[in-house]
């Protein structure tokens, strides 16, 4: 469980109900189901919200990971807000109408749970990051597109970025990107938009991170353009700032390469609050700041649902 005064944070078991409890209430618009097991057997969470929801329409599907990174706990509740919005505000804000009825939304609440409850177990902060097979996968260093190409994690299991044996050896990576793969329906990827929430420094990253070249091979100048303009304008939006991954450091095997270069999905990271501070305190703010630092994001999201719909 969370240290005391932190009680606003949910545990993998809180959100779990509050996830069930988002589909007993909106069950026209929301179900619940699950893209794998983590190492030590909990149930990934999948909430789809959409009009019809039990229906494959043919709108443009969205997707929103968060808690890759155990410690950052910010970022599952990030993942929450958007259900809890999504769902509670159905039919009277007009904004989550209109999207909810026009596109499929995807929502992985926490894609390390494991990690995570390790991380507050006995009540207490142990800074972990990775996932809890052996001694950790870093998960964002887990995914297949140019794995430990390129100084931009580790081969160290001791390592904060130990990438792992072998790329997808994690069946926290491998669980999301077989449910990614499963969304190219009739040869076409229905995903055409993606944001993985991080914590922290608030910045707005977009692909490439293995490489500092702006564009190359998999990426346009015109496709890396539309990354520059969606990014610099999500990041009006809440105050963070934009940059593309590589310009804050070289990471390999990240989500956000796997998307782009696999599946053209328009995949960014946010890096959420606090802006800076540099140690481990950041990772956990007072639970007086989820509701104001969630809500933040609320218009980027739209921004993004948005852009959804809009051709590279
Ligand atoms: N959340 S974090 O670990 O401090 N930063 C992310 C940045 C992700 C990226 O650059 O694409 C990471 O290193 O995986
Ligand atoms: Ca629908
Ligand atoms: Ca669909
Ligand atoms: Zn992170």
């Amino acid at each position: 469980e969370f240290p005391a005064g932190d009680e606003g944070y949910h545990t993998y078991g809180e959100l779990t109900e509050v996830l069930e409890q988002a589909v007993a209430d909106h069950g026209d618009i929301a179900s619940l189901s699950s893209v794998g097991d983590s190492h030590e057997g909990r149930a990934l969470h999948l909430i789809k919200i959409s009009d019809n929801v039990a229906q494959d329409e043919d709108e443009p599907e969205v997707l929103f990971t968060c808690n890759q990174h155990a410690r950052e706990h910010l970022t599952t509740e990030m993942c929450l807000r958007i259900v809890e919005r999504f769902t509670d505000e159905y039919g009277s804000d007009p904004t989550v109408t209109e999207l909810v009825d026009s596109r499929e939304i995807y929502v992985i609440p926490t894609v390390n749970p494991d990690g995570a409850e390790y991380d507050i177990e006995g009540g207490r902060y142990k800074g972990w990051r990775k996932n809890r097979q052996d001694s950790g996968t870093d998960l964002n260093r887990n995914w297949g597109y140019e794995w430990g190409c390129c100084g931009g994690s580790s081969g160290s299991p001791s390592s904060e970025t130990y990438r792992g044996p072998s790329a997808f050896s994690a069946p926290e990576t491998t669980a999301v990107a077989s449910f990614v793969d499963s969304r190219v329906v009739g040869g076409a990827q229905q995903i055409t938009a993606h944001i993985d929430f991080h914590s922290y420094s608030e910045l707005v990253l977009w692909p490439y991170g293995y490489t500092y070249d702006d564009s190359n091979d998999t990426m346009s100048p015109e496709e890396a353009k539309r990354f520059q303009e969606v990014g610099e304008a999500l990041a009006a939006s809440n105050g963070y700032t934009p940059q593309q991954s590589s310009d804050l450091y070289i990471t390999d095997g990240s989500i956000n390469d796997w998307m782009w270069a696999e599946h053209g999905i328009l995949s960014l990271t946010f890096e959420m609050y606090p802006a800076g501070g540099g140690g481990l305190d950041g990772f956990y703010p007072p639970d007086e700041r989820i509701e104001p630092e969630t809500q933040r994001n609320d218009e980027a999201v739209e921004i993004l649902l948005t852009e959804a719909g809009n051709q590279a």
